[in-house]
């Protein structure tokens, strides 16, 4: 399913974050989207998961389809949230056992019983953590690595059944080897997702990314092929941003 970002900006109070993106993530795809610290990454993509909206001071404008559909358009942001998952930074176990992880979702959105057990495997097989995992399921998740709890996240994301995956900075406490499983994941994954992920590792977009974005002060400079971002960058910020001239 593809994203479409159009002339949508977005506050905290008085302080203007994004201004005019216009955007599309492609489905099937992965989307980097780089730039420098503060420059509205973030609240890009907590804006299109509709969770920036949980700040009282965040207000937006512009519209973002889904399919075609605004999905500020109507009051449901908790069947957005479903649509479109959230991967942090940070690792975020829930403090229970890695199988009520993944099944948390799906509970709480009435799977059968007899649902469960299927759900489980798939989603830890899908993101890579089965083998690892399938004889301590009932294992606190607390007691896995930060690479793991990372793809514990993902489990718990695809259990609840997304058409968009965003990643903010997922590997940026990962060692190289728990990152390239991460993204070797991605890869896989985007072969029936819409994904986008934020990095500051442009070696992991050129690794991953079909697309690329780079922001800077809350605006699009440039986006496009990575290949062609990368080599031919169009604008002088792209260029000194990539060549680490500039920020
Ligand atoms: N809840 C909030 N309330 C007020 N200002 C905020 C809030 N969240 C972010 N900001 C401000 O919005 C701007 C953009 O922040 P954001 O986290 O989106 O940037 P970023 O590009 O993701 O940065 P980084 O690369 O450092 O993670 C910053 O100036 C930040 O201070």
């Amino acid at each position: 399913m593809s994203l479409l970002i159009e002339n949508f900006s977005a506050w905290y109070g008085q302080s203007q974050i994004l201004k005019d993106i216009g955007l599309e993530f492609k489905e099937n795809c992965i989307s980097a989207i780089v730039g420098p610290s503060g420059c509205g990454k973030t609240t890009l993509l907590r804006s299109i998961n509709r969770t920036a909206e949980l700040d009282k001071a965040f207000k937006c404008s512009g519209q973002i389809l889904l399919a075609g559909a605004d999905i500020y358009a109507g009051k449901n942001a908790a069947g957005i949230r479903r649509q479109v998952g959230l991967v942090f930074q940070t690792p975020v176990a829930l403090p229970l056992s890695i199988k009520e992880n993944v099944l948390f979702g799906p509970r709480y959105y009435g799977a059968g019983k007899n649902q469960l057990a299927a759900i489980l495997e798939k989603c830890l097989f899908q993101a890579g953590l089965w083998d690892e995992v399938k004889d301590k399921l009932d294992k606190p998740a607390a007691e896995l690595s930060g690479g793991q709890k990372q793809r514990l996240a993902i489990a718990r994301m695809l259990a609840v059944e997304p058409e968009v995956l965003l990643l903010d900075e997922p590997c940026s406490n990962l060692d190289p080897a728990s990152t390239l499983l991460i993204e070797q994941l991605l890869v896989n994954l985007s072969a029936q997702l819409t994904i986008a992920i934020v990095t500051h590792n442009l070696f992991q977009a050129k690794r991953v990314a079909q697309e690329t974005v780079f922001i800077a002060e809350g605006q699009v400079v440039e986006c496009g092929a990575t290949g062609d971002m990368f080599n031919h960058p169009h604008r002088e910020k792209t260029r000194a941003f990539f060549s680490g001239l500039m920020w």
